[in-house]
């Protein structure tokens, strides 16, 4: 079995890893060369060459039987053939046909396997690379990009490995030896042929070049926007319903559908057209007219026998269709540079720097982990060419202790989830740092850090997987009665039962849609089952109505015990209780004290309080 690597397709020249931003690399640094289509086929493309060069040898041996028959007739015709000639000539063409045919398919199927090998292992190192991004990039990029990486371009990929070398060897051997194996027998027609072949592509050319236009880029422009539009149609359509707005996202789709048609019909009547003449022209039907033209022509002037003109309705009239098929495999080239320029950019996403020597994050005498920022300040990363965004976390200090609970709070925007995040590493802070039990977080592997961490985000994060295994998430291998007593603590047993399989349920299944609240509280059971000595719960009871918070609120308060646990929260009467409130403005922390402490300092928490009674 054929195997073989392509990390090195994302390794760069130094071997130091790159420091951790969001939008990308440090200033100043020094940046990988680009991954190109040849950068990703390195690993193989010894192999390819080889097809390439069983191609031609395939390409060679299927020239025999027209080389044969012609040889048979030319004895024929002259008188000359003996019984042994006539059966070693016939033998040719049978070896030929089979050994043509058998390395064809032979290169093809090695092509094949080292392929297979190839995908696998890059999907792999893809697989490897997302596992090795910043938890930030996750919540940044679109699912549907990764899996269209995933599993569109590595097909992209697919043919020029599996398909390239083989047709392109083929392609080319057959053009080079049939004309070579022609002006053998006839150097005259054998120009004739190649001049017309010759004249037909650059007409062809030329008249796809007058009749262009903008049709090309109207063309491309049509498909994205039928694209883009479909995935608007479907992606939104129950915000697009509720609205009322069904029929501006129908009428844009139908307007994106009918320049999509407007531009391809305007592709047939324009370069469709010369291109579909030469196809017609390059035949062997096509090609039968000037072959037989010429030959009579050169037959009368006494330069061609006619003997001789049996190797070209033979070999020359199959030759110019092997062009058409170099013009398919240069496209392939273009599908294939395209998805290995996004499989590119993904290999080059700098990963989350791990330390070398990792350190142990420590715990207090009574087993818990303090959590420490220390005059942190982050932005998020700019997109290329654009201004650097403002910090969206500015010189916050704060130690949240063991065995009690901290609120963050504050107005929309003021950096309460980027907080959080810095916490559990989704990115590295610009200055000041993180401390977990003592030890700055890039000092900590993220295995072990994130152990120690029990995360529930604003989404819930729920997979389309059985009610158990998503609580299971939280400690593989967790008995079925750990699993159900989690759910009994996070609130969300007697509703798991109502499911049609109880916790065999799989979610998202028809009859198992959970409203936001309930799967937030299937996050907090899985939360529950990990046990980790530190919580972070964005904005876990977002989602739930007044019973359902009581409740997991009662929860909390129960699992704190121990615990160091930080909730962001936007309904101020759930965090009355809380050991600390931290209020964030603008990025910074504003205030810090108990409930009645700032209520009574009448700053903004007061204010934020007022509002909401
Ligand atoms: N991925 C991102 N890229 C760029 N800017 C971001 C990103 N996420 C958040 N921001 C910006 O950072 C700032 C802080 O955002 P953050 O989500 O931390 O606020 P928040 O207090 O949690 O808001 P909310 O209460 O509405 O959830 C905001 O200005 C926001 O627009």
């Amino acid at each position: 079995m054929t195997t073989t690597r392509v990390d090195d397709v994302t390794r760069a020249p130094s071997a130091e890893p790159r420091p951790q931003t969001p939008g990308g690399g440090e200033p100043g640094e020094p940046t990988a060369p680009p991954i190109t289509l040849r950068r990703v086929l390195a690993p193989v493309s010894g192999k390819i060459a080889l097809t390439a060069l069983a191609g031609v040898i395939a390409a060679g041996f299927s020239l025999l039987p027209a080389i044969a028959v012609t040889a048979l007739a030319e004895g024929a015709v002259a008188g000359t053939l003996t019984p042994r000639a006539a059966w070693l000539w016939l033998g040719a063409v049978v070896v030929g046909l089979t050994l043509g045919h058998l390395i064809g398919m032979s290169s093809t199927s090695w092509a094949h396997i080292v392929e297979s090998a190839f995908r696998t292992e890059l999907r792999l190192t893809i697989a490897r690379h997302l596992s090795r991004l910043p938890l930030g990039w996750h919540t940044n990029e679109s699912s549907g990009r990764t899996k269209v990486l995933i599993t569109e371009d590595t097909t992209a990929i697919h043919s020029l490995i599996a398909h390239f070398g083989t047709d392109l060897g083929a392609a080319v051997g057959g053009i080079v030896l049939g004309f070579a194996y022609l002006f053998t027998r006839s150097w005259q027609l054998a120009t004739v042929l190649l001049v017309w072949v010759v004249l037909l592509l650059v007409f062809t050319a030329a008249a796809m070049a007058l009749a262009q236009g903008t049709v090309n880029e109207d063309y491309l422009e049509g498909m994205k926007r039928v694209g883009s539009s479909t995935v608007e149609m479907v992606d939104g359509i129950a915000t697009v319903k509720a609205f009322g707005l069904a029929g501006t996202v129908f009428r844009r789709f139908d307007d994106a559908l009918d320049q999509y048609t407007d531009a391809a019909y305007r592709y047939m009547k324009g370069p469709g057209r010369p291109i579909a003449l030469l196809g017609a022209l390059v035949s062997p039907a096509g090609m039968l007219v000037p072959v037989l033209l010429a030959g009579t022509w050169l037959a009368g002037l006494g330069v061609l026998r006619p003997v001789d003109l049996l190797p070209f309705l033979l070999v020359g009239l199959g030759l110019p269709s092997g062009l058409l098929n170099l013009l398919m495999l240069a496209n392939q080239v273009t599908l294939g540079v395209e998805a290995a320029g996004r499989l590119g950019a993904l290999l080059s996403e700098p990963v989350l720097a791990e330390p070398e020597q990792p350190a142990p994050i420590r715990r207090d005498a009574d087993g818990g982990v303090s959590v420490e920022l220390d005059h942190v300040s982050f932005r998020y990363g700019a997109r290329d060419g654009e201004d650097p965004l403002p910090l969206a976390v500015e010189d916050v200090s704060l130690r949240l202790e063991p065995g009690t609970v901290t609120a963050v709070v504050g107005p929309s925007g003021s950096g309460k989830s980027t907080l959080v995040r810095l916490i559990a590493r989704f990115w590295d802070v610009e200055s000041g740092s993180v401390r977990i039990g003592g030890t700055d977080v890039r000092e900590i592997s993220s295995a072990e850090l994130l152990s120690h961490l029990g995360l529930v985000l604003q989404e819930g994060g729920t997979l389309a997987d059985t009610v158990r295994a998503n609580i299971a998430l939280g400690r593989p291998g967790a008995t079925d009665a750990e699993v159900e007593a989690a759910a009994r603590v996070a609130r969300i047993h007697e509703r798991v039962l109502a499911l049609p399989d109880g916790y065999d349920t799989v979610l998202g299944s028809e009859g198992a849609h959970l409203s936001g609240g309930e799967r937030q509280r299937i996050a907090l059971a899985r939360v529950f089952l990990a046990d980790t000595p530190v919580l972070l719960l964005d904005e876990a009871t977002a989602q739930a109505d007044a019973h359902s918070e009581r409740e997991i609120q009662q929860a909390l308060a129960r699992l704190a015990a121990g615990r160091t646990v930080l909730v962001i929260a936007h309904r101020l009467s759930t965090i009355v209780d809380a050991d600390q409130v931290l209020v964030m403005d603008h990025g910074r922390l504003v205030e810090r004290g108990t409930h009645t402490g700032l209520l009574a300092q009448g700053g903004l928490y007061a204010k934020m309080w007022r509002a909401q009674q």
